[in-house]
């Protein structure tokens, strides 16, 4: 008998056909929109899971006695309780590597759009205020030869301090737990402690994973070191941050801007003052969204998935 795999994300069609060669698969396009009851009850007879942001909790999993493997097609897995997912010995897997570039772009793009006011001058255009004279409280700020802080400088900072160093001659500063001589050689890149990092960068962009060490990690103590003409940039989890610290940080402009891909809760509630503060762009945690790069995470997630059903180590087991 086939093995049962439940796909709670919408995925292409040729994935869906390799995942059906091989299981007996129920589909999910969309969790939010269709029946979550229904859902628990398949997940009592299913061996495998796929798709992202849901919370693999404990709750979540005592309706799931026969699970083997849960597959994300993400990067990050702080939506998994890996303690629980250990302890009743179903493999975790998810999906770097192949959205790097793609999110490097976005956050970049971020930061560009960030210091350069680019939604609030496209407003501007299109509501018709553009007069014909050059109105000085449209100016930006320059990017090109500043100081860029990367928190968290692994496969996707590095990509973007490849970006900022190559295509805009900027100063890279870094801060891990670990040094990394890799960027230091190729991209010129300075080790520095968090706080040293917080009060010498122009552009602060966080991309650390959410765990338990990073949650909250820049609050209103970092934002009051930081340089009242920073730029603050969120690629990462909306948790790393204390949003309210965010907020009055750029309501009493202690920080000049930010740009943000991510939220404490999200989808982000209506009703949150990051909404209308004119110096803050927002996205809605989009960076690995191109159809390319999410055809490519779905696929990698369904052979991680294929593989340990089939008593295989899958590609990226998440240890
Ligand atoms: N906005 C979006 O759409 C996307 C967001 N993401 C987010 O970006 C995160 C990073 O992805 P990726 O670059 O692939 O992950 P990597 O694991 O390659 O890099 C994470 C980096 O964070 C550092 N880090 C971890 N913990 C700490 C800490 N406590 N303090 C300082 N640095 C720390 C690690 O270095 P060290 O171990 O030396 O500390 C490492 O260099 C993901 O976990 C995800 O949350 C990812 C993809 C898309
Ligand atoms: O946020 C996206 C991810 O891949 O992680």
């Amino acid at each position: 008998m086939k093995q049962k795999v439940i796909v709670y994300r919408k995925v292409p069609k040729d994935v869906l056909t390799l995942l059906n060669e091989k299981f007996e698969v129920k589909y999910y396009k969309n969790l939010e929109t269709e029946s979550y009851s229904d859902f628990l009850q398949e997940l009592h007879t299913a061996h495998g899971l796929l798709g992202s942001s849901l919370k693999i909790s404990k709750e979540l999993l005592d309706h799931a006695p026969n699970l083997k493997i849960v597959s994300n097609i993400s990067v990050g897995y702080d939506n998994f309780d890996l303690e629980q997912l250990n302890s009743r010995g179903i493999l975790a897997t998810n999906t770097p590597g192949v959205l790097v570039d793609t999110t490097a772009d976005t956050i970049f793009g971020l930061l560009l759009a960030t210091a350069r006011r680019m939604p609030e001058l496209d407003l501007y255009v299109k509501s018709g205020k553009w007069n014909g004279t050059k109105d000085e409280d449209l100016f930006g700020v320059d990017v090109h030869h500043k100081v860029l802080g990367i928190i968290g400088m692994g496969s996707i900072g590095k990509a973007i301090a490849k970006r900022a160093h190559f295509g805009f001659d900027m100063q890279i500063l870094y801060h891990n737990r670990s040094q990394n001589n890799q960027v230091e050689n190729e991209y010129n890149a300075e080790y520095c402690e968090l706080d040293e990092l917080l009060k010498r960068s122009d552009y602060v962009c966080l991309m650390t994973p959410h765990t338990p060490e990073t949650d909250k990690l820049i609050g209103e103590r970092e934002f009051r070191l930081m340089k009242d003409s920073s730029i603050f940039i969120n690629g990462s989890r909306g948790k790393n941050v204390d949003e309210e610290a965010l907020i009055k940080a750029l309501q009493n402009q202690r920080i000049l801007a930010a740009g943000l891909d991510v939220y404490e809760t999200e989808p982000i509630n209506k009703d949150n003052p990051l909404l209308k503060l004119p110096n803050v762009v927002t996205l809605p945690h989009i960076g690995s969204a191109t159809k390319e790069t999410r055809d490519k995470m779905a696929r990698l997630a369904a052979e991680n998935l294929a593989a340990g059903l089939e008593g295989k180590v899958p590609l990226n087991l998440i240890k």
